[in-house]
């Protein structure tokens, strides 16, 4: 791609970071308020198959929750100005995701779908797909995360419109509480275009449909 990448950092930081500001606890305090939840699950945090337990969630939580270290912001900044001539909709679909709810800090995982209409070039599509993480990788509802990647994109790159669709299953609806495996949630967000027209979220569905039966 003959492509002139253009830094969009000055427009970056006239927004306000996105991460949120708290005071994090130390690893020991962690591992500690592990101790207790195995006690409080009912187990022996001593007993040697869990000894190592508290160490390993902490770790783990690095992972699974890196998105509050990082800022979707700085992922979108950079975009290819040109991309011979490419004013239509762009669709990344089917980004796999693993979140956890806020409210009951168990997981939910599915797919998001994340199109936009670019207006001064164009942005690498794995960005989109990173962008998607930053906010499944935080304490999440899927509303939140769902208007969080279209706000950011809308943002950033200020298209002539965003359309996001994420598609997901709940742990806490279906292991615990009301134990409905299968069900799946729907949630979108419009901005721009897609918001003002329902012919071009029309559109956005049937491109979300092309090629499968
Ligand atoms: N809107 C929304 N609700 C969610 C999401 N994730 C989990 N929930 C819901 O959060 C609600 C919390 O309800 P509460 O009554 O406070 O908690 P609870 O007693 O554990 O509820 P049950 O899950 O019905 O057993 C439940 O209805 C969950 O299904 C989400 O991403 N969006
Ligand atoms: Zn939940």
């Amino acid at each position: 791609m003959d492509a002139v990448v253009k830094s969009l950092s000055a427009r970056v930081t006239e927004v306000a970071a996105d991460k949120p500001k708290i005071e994090k606890p130390t690893r020991e305090e962690a591992e500690a308020a592990v101790r207790t939840l195995i006690r409080w699950a009912g187990d022996d945090p001593e007993r040697e198959g869990l000894r190592d337990t508290p160490r390993r969630v902490a770790k783990a939580y690095g992972q699974l929750f890196a998105g509050y270290g990082e800022d979707a912001r700085e992922i979108l900044n950079k975009v290819f100005e040109e991309v011979e001539g490419y004013g239509d909709m762009v669709l990344v679909r089917d980004i796999p995701f693993h979140a956890h709810c806020e409210h009951h800090m168990v997981p939910f995982m599915g797919k998001a779908h994340v199109a936009y209409y670019p207006s001064a070039g164009v942005v690498g599509l794995s960005k989109l797909a990173r962008v998607v993480d930053v906010f499944a990788r935080r304490l999440q509802t899927q509303e939140t995360m769902t208007a969080q990647i279209a706000e950011v994109i809308d943002e950033v790159l200020r298209p002539r419109g965003v359309a996001v669709m994420v598609d997901a299953e709940h742990m806490c609806m279906t292991m615990r509480g009301v134990q409905k495996p299968g069900a799946s949630t729907l949630t979108t967000q419009f901005t721009g275009v897609f918001r003002q027209d329902p012919a071009e979220q029309a559109r956005f569905f049937t491109l979300l449909r092309a090629g499968r039966s």
